[in-house]
């Protein structure tokens, strides 16, 4: 995505709010009917940067353009986005159809129009006949696809949406997520969704900005930044990961050679990258890279012996921790139950720890 194809442009934006900095030089460019997420813990600066595309705060410096247009002087009523927010933000006194239909008051349409276009909206939510229903009276996620509806019958370019499924129990979210992902792509506008929930931020977008502190850590898409994280602070922050010392030990055209505590001399193919001969590293694994096996590997993978520290199984996986000589932390390890093959693991067993290289990232400490 050049700044030239987006449909988002966030240039160099820093924000203030008195001393204190709390967007450091960001940089976004999103595409025109993307899903895309702000992902990061507490206080890293999403919900800033989402007011600030909506207009409800402005940068120190910098710009934002959407459609091509700058922001700059534009109040948030003539911004081509609209907002939804985590707290069921409908009028309880209100009915369903009403709460819908707030936003097209100012549109003097007659009264046949907007019950079309409520109608119309009510289908996209999957709330057929509820018009009438008191606001009062609805679930939870029924309260949030209304809030959705409200916003996307103003037909806004961008639908900004901050932490819209956090109020929700685990169960409803994981249906409310799915149902997220099919409108978006049934209404093809650009949604911009904070959250600080890393598996949702996973299923949800086509592409991910990791924040701390204000800054991005790393833009890429879902696999991107679980498979290739460019620091440890991403690394640990999606999923789990497992990181072991090392030193590299010679590159060429084919990849590295990285001595790993623990693992050994590990050759890892892939492009000449920018490390060099006796740089300090860490070696990072995913748990799920490894397998266990009772017997030394034959072949080229990595393998390494060890001992189970703990056992649990959790239906689908069951997951271990394993002790490694030279490792510090045990290595996490997760395993698919009901393929077959797999041996009976206990604690205390020696096992065989065995990975592919190619699944190891090299990342420089922090
Ligand atoms: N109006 C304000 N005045 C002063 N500081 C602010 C203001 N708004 C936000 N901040 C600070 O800026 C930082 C970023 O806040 P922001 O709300 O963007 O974080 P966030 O990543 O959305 O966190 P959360 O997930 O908790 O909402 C925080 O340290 C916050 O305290």
């Amino acid at each position: 995505m050049t700044p030239q194809d987006a449909f988002i442009s966030i240039r160099n934006v820093d924000k203030y709010f008195g001393s204190f900095q709390a967007i450091n030089n960001v940089s976004i460019d999103i595409g025109h009917g993307e899903f895309f997420s702000l992902l990061g813990s507490s206080g890293c600066g999403k919900t800033t940067l989402l007011r600030m595309l909506a207009g409800f705060e402005n940068p120190s410096s910098g710009e934002i353009l959407i459609d091509g247009q700058p922001m700059t002087d534009v109040p948030p009523h003539l911004r081509p986005v609209n907002m939804v927010f985590q707290n069921y933000a409908i009028f309880p006194h209100l009915n369903v159809l009403d709460n819908i239909a707030y936003g097209l008051r100012r549109q003097k349409l007659s009264k046949a129009k907007v019950n079309t276009m409520v109608d119309e909206m009510l289908d996209l939510i999957k709330l057929p006949g509820y018009g009438n229903r008191k606001a009062t009276e609805l679930s939870g996620g029924q309260r949030q696809r209304v809030a959705l509806a409200r916003a996307l019958i103003l037909r806004p370019k961008v639908l900004l949406l901050d932490e819209p499924l956090g109020a929700l129990d685990k169960q409803l979210r994981e249906q409310m997520q799915l149902e997220l992902r099919e409108l978006q792509r049934t209404v093809g506008i650009t949604f911009v969704f904070v959250t600080h929930d890393q598996e949702e931020a996973l299923t949800l977008s086509d592409r991910i900005a990791v924040m701390s502190r204000g800054e991005v850590l790393q833009l890429d898409t879902p696999t991107g930044l679980y498979e290739r994280p460019v620091s440890r602070e991403v690394a640990s922050f999606i999923g789990t990961m497992n990181f072991f010392d090392g030193r590299v030990t010679g590159s060429d055209a084919t990849g590295m050679t990285v001595d790993a505590a623990g693992l050994g001399s590990l050759h890892i193919p892939g492009p000449k990258r920018a490390f060099t001969d006796g740089d300090t590293v860490h070696v990072a694994l995913r748990p799920e890279r490894f397998e266990l096996a009772a017997e030394a590997p034959a072949g080229e993978s990595g393998h390494a012996r060890g001992v189970v520290r703990n056992a649990a199984y959790l239906g689908e996986r069951s997951h271990y921790y394993v002790e490694l000589e030279g490792v510090e932390a045990p290595v996490a390890v997760s395993a698919q139950n009901g393929i077959g093959g797999s041996f009976s693991v206990t604690e205390g067993s020696p096992v065989w720890l065995k990975w592919h290289n190619e699944a190891a990232v090299v990342l420089r400490p922090e």
